[in-house]
C-alpha cells in the first residue's frame, strides 16, 4: 500500500501548491508531481486543475481525498492496533476452567507474554463442559476443553495433554471410604451402593454414562455438579465418590483430601486440549496463541 502517495495528494489538495508541498514533504517539485500524475493515471481521471496561476481540485480530486482520509486514517489505526514494528497487539478471548488457568494455560501464557506482549487475554472462567457451546457460539474465541467425543465440523481441536479420568473418594476416614474400602477387599465395588457424585453435562459425563452401562450399574446420583473442581470438593468433604481428571485432582489443592480409586478397567484417559472455530483461526491473534499453545505442549500423548 503506497500510504506516501496518498499523504502527498493529501498535502498538495491542502496547499494547492506543488511547491510548497515539495518543500513540506522534503521531496522536490517534480517528485512531487510525478506522484500525483501517476495517482491521476490509476484513478483514470485528473485529480488537479492546473493552469498558469493556480490549482485546483477536479471534482474526482474531491472524491479522491475523501477516499485518501479514509484510507490513511484505517491505515494508521490498523499499525497502532498491530502496534509498532508489526507486533501483534489486540485482545483473544478465552474460556476454561479455573483449574486450566494455573496448570495448562500458565507456561502458555507465560511463553506468550515473551513472543507476543501486546497480545490480551480476556479469561473467563467456568465449567470447561461449556467450552465447545461457548466457541461454537462466538462467545469465545478459544476454549480449553477435554476433547469432546465428536468434533463439531466447523470446530478445529489441537490437544495439549492427556489425563486419565480417574473415580475418586474421601481421604480421610468416613463411611464413603470404608464402604469403598471394604467392597474392594472383596474385589469388587457395589457401585449401587455408593453415593456418587457426577458432571451435570459434558464429555466426562457422557463416558461414565457409558461405562456404567457397559456394567449395568444404576447408580445412586448423589448429586450432579457443573465443574470438576466442585466434585473434588465435594468428594473431600465425605459426601461420596466422584469423577474428575487426574489432573483435576492433583492440583485442586485439596489433592491430600481425595485419593484416587485404582480400577482394573477404570475410566478412559481425557485428551485436554484447545478448541476454537476454524472461522475464527484466520484472525492473526487467535492463530499466534493457538500457536504458542502448541509450541509448549509439543507432544500431547
Ligand atoms: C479440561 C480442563 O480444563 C480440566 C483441567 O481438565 C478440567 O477443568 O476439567
Amino acid at each position: 500500500m503506497d500510504t506516501r502517495a496518498l499523504s502527498v495528494f493529501l498535502s498538495v489538495a491542502e496547499t494547492l501548491n506543488f511547491s510548497r508541498s515539495g518543500q513540506a514533504l522534503h521531496m522536490s517539485v517534480s517528485a512531487v508531481s510525478r506522484t500525483v500524475a501517476r495517482l491521476e493515471q490509476e484513478v483514470g481521471q485528473p485529480l488537479f486543475e492546473r493552469d498558469r496561476r493556480r490549482v485546483t481540485l477536479t471534482r474526482a480530486g474531491n472524491e479522491f481525498r475523501e477516499y485518501a482520509r479514509r484510507s490513511l486514517a484505517d491505515w494508521q489505526q490498523l499499525q497502532r492496533k498491530l502496534g509498532s514494528g508489526g507486533e501483534l497487539a489486540g485482545e483473544v478471548s478465552l474460556y476454561c476452567s479455573v483449574t486450566a488457568t494455573y496448570t495448562l494455560l500458565a507456561p502458555i501464557l507465560a511463553a506468550l507474554r515473551g513472543t507476543h506482549p501486546s497480545l490480551e487475554i480476556m479469561m473467563h472462567t467456568g465449567d470447561q463442559a461449556d467450552g465447545i457451546g461457548r466457541v461454537l457460539e462466538g462467545q469465545d474465541d478459544l476454549a480449553v476443553t477435554i476433547c469432546p467425543l465428536n468434533v463439531p465440523p466447523r470446530l478445529e481441536y489441537l490437544p495439549l495433554v492427556e489425563s486419565p479420568l480417574q473415580f475418586c473418594m474421601p481421604a480421610s476416614n468416613c463411611q464413603v471410604r470404608e464402604r469403598v474400602l471394604a467392597s474392594q477387599d472383596d474385589g469388587r465395588i457395589d457401585w449401587e451402593a455408593l453415593p456418587l457424585i457426577v458432571p451435570e453435562r459434558g464429555t466426562t459425563k457422557e463416558l461414565l454414562d457409558d461405562w456404567l452401562r457397559e456394567r449395568d450399574v444404576r447408580p445412586q446420583i448423589y448429586a450432579q455438579v457443573a465443574g470438576h473442581e466442585a466434585i473434588v470438593a465435594m468428594v473431600s468433604l465425605g459426601l461420596g465418590i466422584g469423577i474428575a481428571p487426574q489432573l483435576v485432582i492433583e492440583s485442586s489443592g485439596l489433592g491430600s483430601g481425595v485419593d484416587t480409586i485404582s480400577l482394573e478397567q477404570g475410566l478412559p484417559s481425557l485428551s485436554i486440549g484447545l478448541a476454537a472455530l476454524r472461522q475464527r483461526l484466520a484472525s492473526p491473534l487467535v492463530r499466534a496463541l493457538w500457536e504458542v499453545a502448541g509450541q509448549t505442549y509439543p507432544d500431547p500423548v
